[in-house]
């Protein structure tokens, strides 16, 4: 118990390091590099604090250079799956009874480590496994996870300060428990951010939890699982545990002790575990809370008055960035017929300038994709436009695994505004755009709003404010992030809270106070000072 009622300065963004040449940061980071590259690590389960070893194991590559085995990481299954349960139902008194400030500061003392001396070891290790350029790596893996770690500890105790009116006589308390169970963290491999924030916001509110990271996050996401542990994380109350989704999620998901699924990655998988929730139900002692930021089919949507510079710039970053590998990616757009020649002219020099190559060159702008599944998933979506006649592939296109999984930053053009690649998520450097009459501005937004499942990010240009109003009307419901004048990537913790809706997820916004609250059981506690000694009403007396 806390003998005073502890405040958190509101956090602020951690600053973006400019990695200039000649900056220590830049020869901080070349040397990282250079070192990880320089020895294959071996890469447990961590189960209780202890490091477990199962033998059925599997690699961890660089997706540029697929040659260079990184690490080699043991794999959980049915047995280590069962021993995390236990660890982390026998973690959880103590965790949960630790005074709330203990918990926070253990998590502040988290992104202290990362913000200083681990800073250029997960930046690395996210640039070699993940293929991330060094600013991509450094607003993922730095500064957002360093964001998500502060501004929780500073939401959880705006909502611990959050109590109810209390009338004459009596104090009303709102105790908030962590969930009665433990939370099984799903992520996926292409932000190491979101690979801490799974596990971290539902521990941080008093949960104990399981781990999964993504096969192809395991090497950047082991060395967040070390940082927690320099930073004094107790053993049990993070379970970090690699192997098969599908394999380690039917054992999870039948224990009667889950007590909630905090998950980011595809609509399919994530759907395919709600129906294994449903399924299980009557096993369950409570009812899993499930949270799940999925898929995105991302648009931007110019009109005639847009700033074409901005918003080729918007295209360029929005769509290819990270190799479009962001849930958030731009990969269609729609351009009016008016402006679409000097866009196109735009847009083409400006793609004619991306360099492509090993991220270690720090001039290049994209890497590769993340493995040879995404290669040929991708590629496959460059052939059918190319082998279409509703479809011209105006840029790029050309795909090689040589070395490394590289694809070109990919423009298509269909007449179809149904098109498959307007409506499926491709999730490479792929953007689809369907040029409109102008004079269908409302039919072309309803096609937008009603062409994809999907609805996570989005965003408008316009000069015109009379058109910005009525594009942000007619579009409330096509993202849950949207963007008027700029790209529809990067979003900040504290400034744009991330999530989406309809096949995009439960929009319980990442990094936001209304994701801790999902993590949260509140108890309401009524104290009567004064309470009534009769059963009966005075208005039952006669006189
Ligand atoms: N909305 C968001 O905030 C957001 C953010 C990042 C990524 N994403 C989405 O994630 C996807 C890309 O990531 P990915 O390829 O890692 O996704 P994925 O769905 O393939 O994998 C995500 C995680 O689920 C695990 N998994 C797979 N099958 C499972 C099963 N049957 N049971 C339990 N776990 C299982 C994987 O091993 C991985 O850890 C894209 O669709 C992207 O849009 C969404
Ligand atoms: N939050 C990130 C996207 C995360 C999904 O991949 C963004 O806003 O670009």
């Amino acid at each position: 118990m806390s003998n005073a009622y502890f405040k958190i300065k509101k956090p602020y963004n951690e600053p973006i390091y400019s990695y200039l040449p000649g900056s220590k940061e830049r020869t901080d980071l070349k040397d990282k590099i250079k070192e990880l590259k320089s020895k294959e690590i071996e890469i447990p389960l961590i189960i209780g604090g202890k490091e477990v070893r199962t033998g059925k194991v599997n690699k961890c590559i660089v997706p540029h250079d697929k040659e260079h085995v990184l690490a080699t990481y043991h794999m959980a299954g049915e047995k280590e799956v069962n021993m995390a349960i236990e660890s982390a139902l026998n973690a959880k008194r103590e965790w949960d009874n630790m005074p709330w400030e203990h918990r926070v500061s253990i998590f502040l003392k988290a992104a202290e480590l990362l913000s200083g001396p681990w800073r250029s070891t997960l930046n690395a290790a996210t640039m070699l496994a993940q293929s991330k350029t060094v600013f991509q790596a450094e607003i993922d893996a730095a500064c957002e996870l360093i964001d998500f770690l502060r501004f929780n500890c500073y939401y959880l105790t705006q909502i611990y300060n959050d109590q109810p009116y209390s009338s004459k006589g009596v104090w009303n308390r709102v105790e908030y428990r962590p969930l009665e169970g433990f939370v099984f963290a799903v992520t996926p491999f292409n932000f190491t951010s979101i690979g801490g924030n799974l596990p971290t916001a539902p521990a941080l509110v008093g949960n104990t939890v399981l781990w999964k990271p993504a096969s192809n996050a395991v090497y950047s996401n082991y060395f967040f699982m070390k940082l927690l542990q320099a930073a004094g994380l107790p053993d049990g109350v993070i379970n970090f545990m690699p192997g098969y989704g599908s394999e380690i999620g039917e054992y999870v998901l039948k224990s009667e002790y889950l007590a909630g699924i905090h998950f980011t990655g595809s609509t399919k998988v994530f759907r395919g575990m709600w129906k294994t929730v449903g399924e299980n139900i009557d096993k369950y002692r409570m009812y899993p809370r499930i949270v799940g930021e999925t898929g995105g089919k991302d648009f931007i949507f110019a009109h005639k008055s847009a700033d074409i510079d901005s918003l080729v710039t918007a295209i360029v970053r929005g769509a290819f960035e990270y190799q479009g590998q962001k849930c958030s990616a731009a990969s269609r757009a729609y351009i009016p017929e008016s402006i679409w020649p000097d866009v196109k002219q735009k847009l083409l020099k400006e793609i004619s300038t991306i360099k492509m190559g090993d991220v270690e060159d720090f001039s290049n702008f994209i890497g590769a994709v993340i493995d040879e599944n995404a290669f040929n998933k991708i590629k496959s979506y460059i052939e059918y436009a190319k082998s279409s006649n509703e479809a011209d592939v105006i840029y790029g296109g050309k795909c090689n695994n040589n070395k490394g999984y590289f694809i070109e930053p990919t423009v298509i053009v269909t007449n179809n505004s149904k098109f498959k690649t307007m409506k499926e998520e491709i999730f490479g450097p792929v953007i689809t755009i369907y040029v409109y009459n102008d004079n269908n501005l409302e039919e072309t937004l309803e096609l937008c709003n009603s062409t994809s499942p999907y609805a996570l990010t989005g965003a408008i240009f316009s000069q015109d404010r009379r058109i910005t109003v009525k594009m942000q009307k007619a579009l409330t419901h096509s993202a849950g992030n949207f963007y008027i004048n700029d790209k529809p990537t990067g979003a900040v913790v504290g400034q744009q809270p991330f999530g989406g809706s309809r096949a995009s997820g439960t929009n319980d916004k990442a990094g936001s106070m209304f994701n801790l609250l999902r993590w949260i059981s509140p108890r309401a506690i009524k104290e009567n000072f004064n309470p009534p000694k009769k059963y009966e009403y005075n208005y039952m007396r006669e006189s």
